[in-house]
Order: structure tokens, then sequence, then C-alpha cells
């Protein structure tokens, strides 16, 4: 470590490296579970849960898994033994819970029998998480080993549960499994680096950093591997809609009633209760990336500016202290300024989505990124050491100190590349994404024939490359359109915000989010922390 080197002000005696496996997250597997998720509950006791399951596909088709439902015994969470079982459990009851209420051919139902909805809170209660389909369900503990001889792979992987009963909505599972399976390494790159960090340790870090970068770089192959087998229409209109939940939700506006859990209010009417659905936007693996790369997200529309404070496209102020939106630290203007490298124990991200969609997150995963934030420190480090100056050392010849100048100049230049990557690869797996959800939603979205998504009836388009390679260019075209046709229609010469009637104007994700604009800036965010050399 070179002498005058800025270090942490937290003393390296005070400094614990949290251990992943406090986490239940696994240095290998990272967040999905070391052995293969259960693929039954063997205890008869809950049989009735496991047949229903069986038949699942069947009594959707037939229209019968309500009637079903409804003759479940209320079965107790007690006999639940092992972590494996419980997350079995919340598998299978979230599978039966969104089939119930958003059937198929059949009116939404804004009530959950108590058959399902009290064991679902029990299980939900006990691994930490809000009872609904989640990513965690459909994608961590969904998964097996085709065969058991064979390493994880995507290549080796089956998926246990889907509601559609298609290879496409395995597939689009699958890809994301195959994702989360990148987590052993990328956790290992981020803990290592943290401890460098601390350590005043360059190459060590500058390792770490490659190591998470070249994660990022094989977890966006991964990602543009989901055209390959995944349709859009099918996944638009034949998956999605089951992964809803009931919050910000137009479908059912007030939520859901989770009957025999919550008491009825004072006048008498039952209480509903509002959850986001089920989005690869949960992975706590990207979220723990964000952290680590110290990517701040705000509120869509509002930006930081010198001052510590944000502000809106309409050039509103938001005026925050640091335990709103921005960290003490966020790179945008205190460069030299090193009070803490930690980030003073923000534990929130700053994007109310990102926020909300923590407690859709199992309890020991949101435990550990409201951790990590605590510790995140890699870019604040490489920022304070970037530019040092080093001759204030006086104590070697000329010589010497050149060659020293020039070694940490190195240093310091490589450190900042290979942290720079990382950005790359965390903007290119954004920019591929937003592809994704172009052609997989906004496109799709536009076929739109009337009437729910279920009831759809057009022909399943064919994916060509073109329409993958222009996917950004096409939703910038259908988006201006719809606001053009809007302004026209009205013939007012202001361009408008469309209301949540004008349903093609604004395409929201599952938590409510404007789409575009909200993954767009994700993606701007990103590049935003870029550290430019010299830029003190
Ligand atoms: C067909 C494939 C996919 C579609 C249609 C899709 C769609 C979306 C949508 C609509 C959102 C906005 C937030 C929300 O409403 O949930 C979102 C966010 C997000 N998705 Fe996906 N997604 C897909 C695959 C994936 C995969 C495989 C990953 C990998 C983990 C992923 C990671 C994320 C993340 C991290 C966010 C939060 C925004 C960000 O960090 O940039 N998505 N996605």
């Amino acid at each position: 470590m070179a002498p005058n080197r800025i270090v942490p002000i937290m003393s390296e005696s005070t400094f614990n490296l949290p251990r992943l496996e406090d986490y239940d997250i696994s240095p290998l597997s990272g967040f999905l579970p070391s052995t293969p998720p259960l693929q039954r509950l063997t205890n008869p006791y809950y049989e009735p849960w496991e047949t229903l399951i069986d038949i699942f596909h069947e009594l959707m088709l037939i229209g019968r898994l309500r009637e079903y439902v409804k003759k479940l015994p209320i079965l107790k969470t007690d006999r639940l033994e092992t972590k494996g079982e419980y997350r079995r459990a919340f598998l299978v009851l979230s599978f039966l819970a969104h089939g119930y209420v958003w059937g198929k051919y059949e009116p939404i139902s804004d009530r959950l029998p108590a058959n399902i909805a009290i064991p679902w809170v029990k299980v939900s209660d006990y691994l930490d998480v809000a009872p609904i389909c989640n990513h965690a369900a459909v994608v961590t503990w969904n998964w097996r080993l085709l065969f058991s001889n064979e390493p994880f792979d995507l290549n080796n992987l089956a998926t246990l549960i889907t509601f559609s009963n298609t290879l496409d909505e395995s597939w689009f599972y699958l890809v994301t499994t195959a994702i989360e399976g990148f987590s052993g390494r990328a956790l290992t790159g981020i803990m290592t680096a943290i401890q460098a960090v601390y350590d005043g340790n360059d190459e060590q870090l500058i390792n770490a950093l490659k190591v998470i970068s070249s994660t990022i770089f094989d977890i966006n192959a991964t990602l543009q591997r989901m055209f390959e087998k995944c349709d859009p229409y099918v996944f638009y209109w034949k998956v999605r809609p089951y992964l809803s939940g009931w919050k910000n939700e137009d479908l059912l506006p007030q939520g859901l009633i989770y009957e025999g859990v919550d008491e009825d209010d004072e006048n008498g009417n039952p209480t509903y209760r509002q959850y986001i659905g089920g989005s690869a936007g949960q992975s706590a693996l990207i979220q723990a990336l964000d952290i680590a790369l110290n990517i701040e997200h705000y509120p869509t529309g509002v930006r930081p500016n010198a001052n510590g404070h944000t502000s809106s496209e309409n050039g509103h102020f938001y005026k925050n202290s640091c335990h709103h939106y921005s960290s003490c630290l966020n790179g945008y203007s205190q460069k030299h300024e090193i009070h803490h490298y930690a980030t003073n124990g923000h534990t929130k991200p700053q994007q109310p989505y990102l926020h909300s969609i923590r407690q859709n997150i199992p309890g020991n995963h949101r435990k550990f990124l409201e951790d990590l934030a605590k510790i995140a420190n890699i870019r604040n480090y490489i920022i304070s050491n970037a530019n040092y100056d080093s001759s204030t050392n006086t104590s070697l010849s000329d010589e010497d100190e050149d060659a020293k100048l020039l070694r940490e100049t190195k240093e310091a230049s490589d450190l900042v590349k290979a942290y720079n990557e990382c950005l790359i690869q965390m903007k290119n797996f954004r920019n591929k994404h937003l592809q994704i959800v172009s052609v997989y939603i906004v496109i799709q979205s536009h076929k739109r024939v009337g009437g729910l998504h279920f009831n759809a009836k057009e022909g399943t388009p064919t994916v060509n490359k073109d329409l993958i390679d222009n996917s950004e260019a096409i939703t910038v075209a259908i988006s201006k359109k719809a606001i053009t046709n809007a302004t026209t229609k009205n013939g007012d010469k202001v361009i408008r915000k469309a209301t949540s009637t004008e349903s093609i104007e604004i395409i929201k994700g599952t938590g409510g989010t404007n789409l575009m604009p909200f993954l767009k800036q994700m993606r701007d965010e990103t590049v935003a922390q870029e550290i430019t050399e010299n830029a003190e």
C-alpha cells in the first residue's frame, strides 16, 4: 500500500467483512440454494397442496381450480421443518393463489379463500417476505437439475412449476435462474473487493473488479439467450398476467382480500392488501451489483445536482437530507471529502420502486443488501486515490520517486479502468434489458385487441432479428406516434402526459412504474457513475 494513500476511516480492527453464509448465501451458488430446491413436500399431511399442483394446469384449463382450492383443508404450517420445505410451500401456494385470483377465461377474483390465504401468509412470515408470487418463488426456488450428475448450467435446468405449461415460460424462468447462478461468483468478487479496499490492496481490488466485470459480461450473454426460446407473445399474453400483483394494478384497484387473515374494519368492510407482483427486477443479484458499485438510483424524472439536491424534470427542486435520495458521497460533487467510505448506513435504495420491491426479496437476502450498503466503498476509494500526490515523500531518490510515481499512476489508472469496465458491463446489461422489454412488453402491448390479456386471440408473431436489433427505435417510434395522436385528437399544442386511462401511452411495469423512462433512467444513472481520470 502506498504510504500516503487515503484509507477508510473505519479502522481495520472494527471492520469485519460479513460472512455470506450468515445471510443464507452460498459462496458458490449465491442467492440460489446450494442444493436444488425440493420437488415435493413429502410429509403426507401436505399431500392436498401437492395433489392440486400435480393437476394445476388441467384444473385451470377446465375452469375448476377455484372449486378445488375451496375444498382444501386449512393446513397448519408447523409441520414444515426445514427452510427448503418452507420454500417449497411458498412456491406451491404462490402458484395456487395467483392461479386462483387471475383464473383463465373467468372473472378475476378480488378475494383469496382462507384455505390458501392463511398458510400462505404464515409461510411468508417465516421466510420474511410479502405473501405474493415473487422472483424468489418463480426463479430462485423453482428449478431442478435435469441430470443430477451434471453441473448447474442453463443446458441442464428444468422448471418445477409454471402457470401456462409452456416451454416459453420455462425458458423465461430458466434464463433468469441461470443468471442468478452467477451470483456466487459476483458476490465473492464483491466481498473480495470490499476487503481489498479496507486493506488498501490495489492489486487485489483490480483483480476482484475484473472478476465482477467478467461475471456481468457472462450475465449479459445469458440474458441475450432469452430471445432463443421465449416467445414474446406467449410471455406477454399468457405468462405475465399471472405474475401480476395487486398494487397499482388496474384490474384489482383496491388490492386483494386475504380471507381469514385480516379483520374487517370498524364499518364491517373487508381489509384489502396490496403487494407488487413478481418481476426479475426483484433479483437481489442486480441490486447487490448496484450497491457494490455505488450506482445510485433516483425517482423517475429526478436527478441529482452538484449541491446534493435533486431536481425533477419539471424544474421543481427536492431538497434532500442524505437520508432520502442522495448518499453523502455519490460522486457528483464531493470529490476529496472522504468523511466516510461506507454509505453512512443508507440502507434503502433511493428509487421508490426499488425500495418497495425489497419486501419481495426474502428476509435474509434483503438484510444482506442492507448491510452491503453500509460497507460499499469501492467507488469512493478509487476516486479518493486516483489522483493522490506522492511528491510529499522525500525519502526516495529522484529516480526511485519517478519509478514509484509511475507505478502508482498506473495502479490508479488500472483501478479506474477496472471499475469503469464494471459500469460498462452494467450499462450493457441495462441496454440489453431495454431491448427485451421493448420486444416482450412494449411491442406486444400495442397488439391489444380489447378485453383482458387472457382473452387475446391473435396469432403468434415470430421474433425476427431485425425486430430485436431495432427494438429501441421501434419503441420510440411507437411512443411518438401515441403522443402525436393524443395531441392531434385534442387539438392541444402542449404535449401532455397520458392519464391512466390512456394505457397505450404509458406502459406500466409490474410495480406501476412508467416503464421505459424508468428503465432508461436506470441505465443513464449507471453511466453517470463513470470515473474520469484526473476529473477531480
Ligand atoms: C422477458 C424478459 C423480461 C422482461 C419482459 C422484463 C421486464 C421488466 C420490467 C417490466 C421491469 C420494470 C420493473 C417492473 O415493473 O417489474 C423490469 C425491471 C428489471 N428487470 Fe426485467 N425483464 C425481463 C427479464 C429480466 C431478467 C432475465 C433479469 C435478470 C435478472 C431482469 C432484471 C431486471 C432488473 C434488475 C430490473 C430493475 C431495473 C434495473 O435494475 O434496471 N429482467 N424488467
